[in-house]
């Protein structure tokens, strides 16, 4: 599919189904509201789904983007960049958090290389979809053109409606990419108006000085492009990566789909906010896995009206926040396949 037929499939919540998920809950025996944010994620995901009870979200593959990054020049993270390479290697060789964490979750992991630099290894779980060698440094140019973020979209779209076509019930989000929570950074002060030393982190622990840095580094994109958030393309092509644009077209596809995507931390927050300026009705769609400790997470999930599922003080990426969150997910979901009514079950109301 491409991005505007992605965009034109995407449709608002069914709210005859989550009335009736809403309802349901209401007649389930526990007293009401007793499981909290979970109602409140079941009654969204039979709204996305058009059906009370929603299928349950089950099998879950995470997709892991990744992508390199020319503003890595620039000093904002103490890693080599060849670590993106080495670190798709070892997502192959099963080797990673989120591999531990897939294996613990029974997902699926898909390695999709759409902006690596380095030319990276076979794998049975790897998608080549490289669309650029790693991001031109947007203090002194866009990251990419139009035509390659849009490029990047469409990979993520097409993984989501393969995925879709394979029988997967959700979808979560992952990503690796060195520097990469830089454009994160200014993609969330591009989208939400907050000030760069609001939205930028420390990714993956940098030091004051450098933080300072990284901070001044992300206000000198903002300033050099003056990116219009109403022009969301042009906006991720001056101060996004390969694998952001690549996130927010596989949260449009899921969207498109009618599937639960988890969205995982600071990286996949970003792509998200790209992907509901592209289409509002895709928020109906996300579900966010967990609060990373990145200030910009919090900042973006709270302009999309997210509240996250898990708190763990986690910042890692990869899809760790989000594969964590999907047996939490299934199981909001479960409850309203298996929990007796106060009726059915013969117990008193008060
Ligand atoms: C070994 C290693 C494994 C990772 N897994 C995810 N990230 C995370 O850290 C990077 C972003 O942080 P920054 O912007 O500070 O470079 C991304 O690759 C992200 O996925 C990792 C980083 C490293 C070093
Ligand atoms: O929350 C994240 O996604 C994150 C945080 C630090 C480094 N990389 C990713």
């Amino acid at each position: 599919m491409t991005l505007e037929s992605t965009l034109a499939a995407i449709r608002p919540a069914d709210a005859g189904a989550a009335a009736a998920a809403r309802d349901l809950q209401t007649r389930l025996t526990k007293p009401a509201g007793s499981l909290g944010d979970l109602e409140e994620l079941s009654i969204r995901l039979a709204g996305l789904a058009g059906v009370c009870p929603p299928p349950m979200p089950e099998p879950a593959t995470v997709a892991v983007f990744a992508g390199d990054h020319g503003v890595h020049a620039q000093g904002v993270t103490p890693w080599p960049q060849e670590v993106t390479g080495q670190m798709v290697a070892n997502f192959l060789a099963g080797g990673a958090v989120v591999n531990a964490f897939a294996r613990q979750a029974g997902a699926g992991v898909l390695v999709v290389d759409v902006g690596v630099a380095a030319p990276t290894v076979e794998g049975a779980n790897l998608l080549a979809a490289n669309v650029r060698r790693g991001t031109a440094d947007m203090t002194e140019e866009a990251a990419m053109t139009v035509a390659e973020a849009r490029a990047a979209i469409e990979v993520g779209i097409g993984v989501a409606e393969a995925q879709a076509a394979a029988g997967v019930r959700c979808l979560l989000t992952g990503d690796m990419g060195i520097a990469n929570t830089t454009p994160a950074a200014a993609l969330i002060a591009a989208f939400t108006g907050a000030d760069p030393a609001e939205v930028t982190g420390r990714g993956t622990g940098v030091d004051d000085d450098t933080l300072a840095h990284k901070v001044s580094v992300v206000a000198a994109a903002l300033r050099r492009h003056a990116p219009d958030p109403a022009q969301p393309l042009a906006t991720l092509a001056a101060v996004g990566g390969l694998e952001h644009a690549a996130l927010a077209g596989f949260i449009l596809g899921a969207a498109a789909h009618r599937l639960p995507v988890v969205v995982d931390g600071v990286i996949a927050a970003s792509a998200a906010l790209v992907a509901a300026a592209l289409a509002p009705d895709a928020v109906d769609a996300m579900v966010a896995g967990h609060r990373s400790a990145e200030p910009g997470a919090t900042v973006a999930l709270a302009h999309l009206g997210l509240t996250p599922l898990i708190d763990l003080g986690m910042r890692l990426g990869e899809g760790s926040g989000a594969v964590l969150a999907q047996p939490i997910v299934a199981a909001a979901v479960r409850v309203l396949h298996d929990v007796a009514t106060f009726d059915a079950a013969g117990v008193s109301e008060k």
